[in-house]
């Protein structure tokens, strides 16, 4: 039995994500080939592989960042089209863009944001998820005097402004110092009973918060892989991947 038909039988919840036959060409060049998986409510899912595997392209056509060519995705049974913003209620996003407006300080594009998804008590709600970040004492900056982990933490407190059901984060921990991946490691926590898909290259960390590893591969799914048995999953990785020595991180697999 596939790991999808488990899940889909020990739970009569429909999927929080289904992404079915989903394919993105760049003209003759195929990034995304016909990706299918169903992601469990509540489930912290990792997407993983090499350079170019597909990774930020998947998680961007899941966030309606960009549109497949072929193929469609559906978060809490809406399905995305970069054209239609009612899945931005359910999802918060954190990608390499950082949506953030240079000519508004952080308070105030928090406000903005706030105000678009109709946020109760928008202005507790920014301070709020500023002190979540650790950002409270910079709210009157602009994001231009930001470092880039201080963008991406003002990424993520606009990311959780709304209170989303479903968090997409692509290398949340790219470039965060350590005071800020403890931060972003509590916020995760505080989102257990959510959903959470991530691409990283940190194969500690991401075994250590995900429940399950997509392994993807020039485009293709290659392995689906329940992490409760963590300290295998380095060898499965790799094998699935097809590199011998041990990588530090999941991106050290130039081939
Ligand atoms: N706009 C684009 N036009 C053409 N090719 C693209 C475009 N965006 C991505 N690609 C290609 O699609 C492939 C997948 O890219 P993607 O960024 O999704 O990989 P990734 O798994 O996230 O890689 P990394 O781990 O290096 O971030 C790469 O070969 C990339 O060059």
């Amino acid at each position: 039995m596939t790991p999808d038909a488990e899940r889909a039988e020990t739970t009569s919840e429909p999927p929080a994500i289904e992404v079915e036959h989903v394919t993105k060409s760049y003209g003759h060049f195929t990034a995304v080939d016909d990706l299918s998986f169903a992601v469990e409510r509540g489930s912290t899912v990792g997407l993983f592989g090499p350079n170019g595997a597909g990774k930020t392209t998947l998680l961007r056509m899941m966030a309606g960042l960009a549109r497949p060519t072929r193929g469609t995705i559906t978060i809490d049974s809406v399905e995305v089209a970069p054209d239609d913003h009612t899945i931005y209620r359910t999802i918060g996003v954190v990608t390499h863009e950082t949506m953030l407006y240079d000519e508004l300080t952080a308070r105030e594009n928090l406000r903005f944001h706030a105000d678009l998804h109709g946020v109760d008590d928008p202005a507790d709600r920014c301070a709020s998820v500023l002190d979540t970040v650790g950002l409270c004492h910079r709210g009157s900056d602009r994001p231009t005097a930001f470092s880039h982990g201080l963008r991406k933490r003002l990424s993520l407190a606009r990311a959780l402004l709304h209170d989303p059901d479903v968090l997409l984060l692509d290398e949340p921990y790219t470039g965060l110092d350590q005071r800020s991946l403890a931060d972003l490691e509590s916020v995760l926590d505080g989102f257990d009973d959510r959903t959470v898909v991530l691409t990283t290259h940190d194969l500690e960390r991401g075994v250590a918060r995900c429940d399950r590893a997509l392994v993807v591969d020039r485009g293709r799914l290659e392995a689906d892989l329940e992490l409760d048995e963590a300290a295998s999953f380095a060898a499965e990785y790799r094998r699935t991947i097809g590199v011998e020595s041990e990588p530090k991180h999941v991106g050290d697999t130039t081939r």
